[in-house]
């Protein structure tokens, strides 16, 4: 599986306009940004975050292409991502994600995801077989409820206004489940398979009516509960092996399937019950929302603290629903961007300040996100990898290879001849010997032969230091000269094949030792050995035929004389 290079959670700053509640509290904006750079300051601290939008930073309208955009293509690539908004109360979370939906509105995150998506989607279709199913789901008072449930459901409306969904009887209760490898699933919640743009939008919006709101007198519409809603993307695609000659696709090399998730989550706000003037069944819901938030702040930061992390602390994913729900998200297989809302106010301050310093330790969290391939399709891709370095090796030695083949052949045929060349001038040698021996005999012969047992003579020295021979002779018949010259000459061939014997010794060993040389991978010392050796045998070759002729002199010179 291949893992991304650069992996930590990347981590937007939204900053929404004064809202008219605010000016009419007189409030002043308190949140500063530094010109052409993603810098914030509020009081006397300055932080640095991926990107900042809203107020006098880049347009809001850039977020989704610069920080979601990329998310949606790595689901093409079968990663997993997660958009998280995270805030207080009021700070704009479900406005800049887009779940409270109206009336096809586009302005939010989560529409412009669905439209990218469907748009890629058209333009892939021909050569992938897509799936897509959305399942949207609450976590309400530490409970998992499904806001994508088609049982008719009365929605009660609470004394406090509160509008929320009952589980419905006889259902069995969403739980969230770890799987033998890790993978956090939500068992029991709702997925919709939906094909068309028109599909998911209507499940987005079915959800967000059914997500629990209520007015406080912080938001007269605010979110009680976190909800996400997830996008799963399978895909089913054919591989063609491309070819290394023409840069074409040719070979059919099977299916490839991949399935990656999106979560987009809208965090509940965090809250002072003081500020909202909550009591009740709203303050109980404030406290359960503080306290998933408190979890999750845990979460980031024993993720995000450098020391605790080397350390090994423990990461609190179990201490709610929330923190285990995002345990892919922060710190596991997932692209996460984490956009942190806050409210321009000097009212706000204090939680703007808090929001901005969860953000900046949440960008110091690094996860893994790998490529969502079942079982057989990383095989093959395994086996595609393979297959693909293989091609390039064979590429990549297809020059050389050929070099040294015709560099072997004319080494073959170098050796033949200089063989034919050698045996050819030993045999010349040989005749000019017995030609002199005989010469010698004839006029000197004493000193040629000396008397080594009485009556055996054995040749000690000739002409040719390369051969060294014991022969016998009879001294008591001088008219047997010409029955010497034979046995010298046949004595001369021994010593010659005795010779070459060791020639074709030593070149055994040299083959051998260029086995070796071949055995290797130094393709360009194995070409520099074949070359040197042809010079050699050049060489060699070039001196045999300047000796032939003088040879061939002398010995016509003797037939001629005898
Ligand atoms: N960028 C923005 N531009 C204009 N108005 C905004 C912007 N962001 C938020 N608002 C307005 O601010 C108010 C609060 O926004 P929103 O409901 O999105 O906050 P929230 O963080 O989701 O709150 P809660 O946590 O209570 O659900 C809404 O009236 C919304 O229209």
């Amino acid at each position: 599986m291949e893992v991304t290079e650069n992996c930590s959670v990347k981590v937007a700053v939204h900053i929404r306009p004064l809202i008219a509640d605010e000016r009419t509290q007189g409030c002043k904006e308190c949140v500063t940004v530094t010109k052409g750079k993603p810098q914030v300051q509020i009081g006397t601290h300055s932080f640095t975050f991926d990107h900042v939008y809203g107020h006098a930073a880049s347009p809001s309208s850039s977020m989704f292409e610069e920080c979601v955009g990329p998310l949606v293509d790595g689901l093409f690539q079968g990663y997993n991502a997660t958009v998280l908004a995270y805030g207080q109360t009021g700070s704009g979370k479900t406005y800049t994600m887009g779940t409270a939906i109206k009336d096809g509105s586009e302005t939010g995150l989560i529409p412009q995801v669905m439209n990218a998506l469907f748009k890629k989607i058209e333009t892939l279709k021909h050569q992938t077989e897509f799936q897509l199913h959305v399942s949207f789901i609450e976590i309400l008072k530490e409970e998992v409820r499904d806001l994508l449930d088609s049982e008719p459901v009365s929605k009660p409306v609470t004394p406090n206004g509160n509008a929320a969904k009952v589980t419905v009887p006889g259902r069995p209760p969403i739980q969230i489940r770890e799987s033998s490898n890790g993978v956090i699933t939500v068992a029991g919640s709702t997925e919709v398979a939906v094909s068309t743009l028109q599909e998911m939008a209507t499940c987005l919006e079915q959800g967000s009516i059914n997500r629990a709101t209520g007015s406080t007198n912080m938001n007269n519409q605010s979110s009680r509960s976190h909800a996400i809603f997830t996008i799963t993307l399978e895909q089913m695609h054919k591989i063609q092996s491309v070819s290394a000659v023409n840069d074409t696709s040719d070979e059919d090399m099977g299916e490839e399937y991949l399935c990656a998730k999106l979560h987009l989550v809208d965090l509940a706000g965090s809250e002072r019950a003081k500020r909202t003037g909550s009591d009740g069944l709203r303050l109980k819901e404030g406290i359960h929302i503080n306290r998933g938030l408190l979890a999750l702040g845990n979460v980031i930061s024993a993720l995000g603290d450098e020391k605790k992390r080397k350390e090994g602390v423990h990461v609190p994913y179990r201490d709610s629903k929330l923190t285990r729900l995002l345990q892919d998200s922060l710190g596991g297989n997932s692209k996460t961007v984490m956009i942190a809302c806050v409210s321009p106010a000097d009212i706000n301050a204090e939680e703007s300040l808090n929001t901005l310093k969860y953000a900046n330790r949440a960008r110091n969290i690094q996860n893994k996100p790998v490529v969502n391939r079942d079982l057989v399709s990383n095989e093959m891709q395994k086996m595609r990898q393979q297959l693909q370095y293989l091609q390039a090796e064979l590429c990549a030695r297809g020059g050389p290879t050929s070099d040294i083949q015709t560099l072997k052949e004319r080494i073959t045929w170098l050796e033949a001849t200089n063989e034919d060349l050698r045996r050819e001038l030993h045999e010349y040698r040989s005749l000019r010997a017995v030609a002199e021996c005989c010469e010698t005999g004839a006029q000197e012969s004493r000193s040629c032969f000396v008397k080594i047992d009485g009556n055996k003579r054995a040749i000690q020295s000739m002409d040719l230091p390369d051969y060294q021979m014991d022969e016998v002779l009879s001294d008591d018949n001088p008219g047997e000269i010409d029955e010497v010259a034979k046995e010298l000459e046949h004595a001369l061939r021994r010593n010659n094949m005795d010779r070459e014997l060791n020639e074709l010794n030593k070149r055994l060993e040299q083959k051998e030792s260029e086995m070796k040389l071949v055995g290797g991978t130094d393709t360009e010392a194995l070409k520099q050995h074949f070359q040197k050796k042809i010079t050699e045998l050049e060489e060699e070759k070039r001196t045999v035929q300047v000796i032939r002729p003088s040879v061939s002199v002398v010995l016509y010179a003797f037939c001629s004389n005898a």
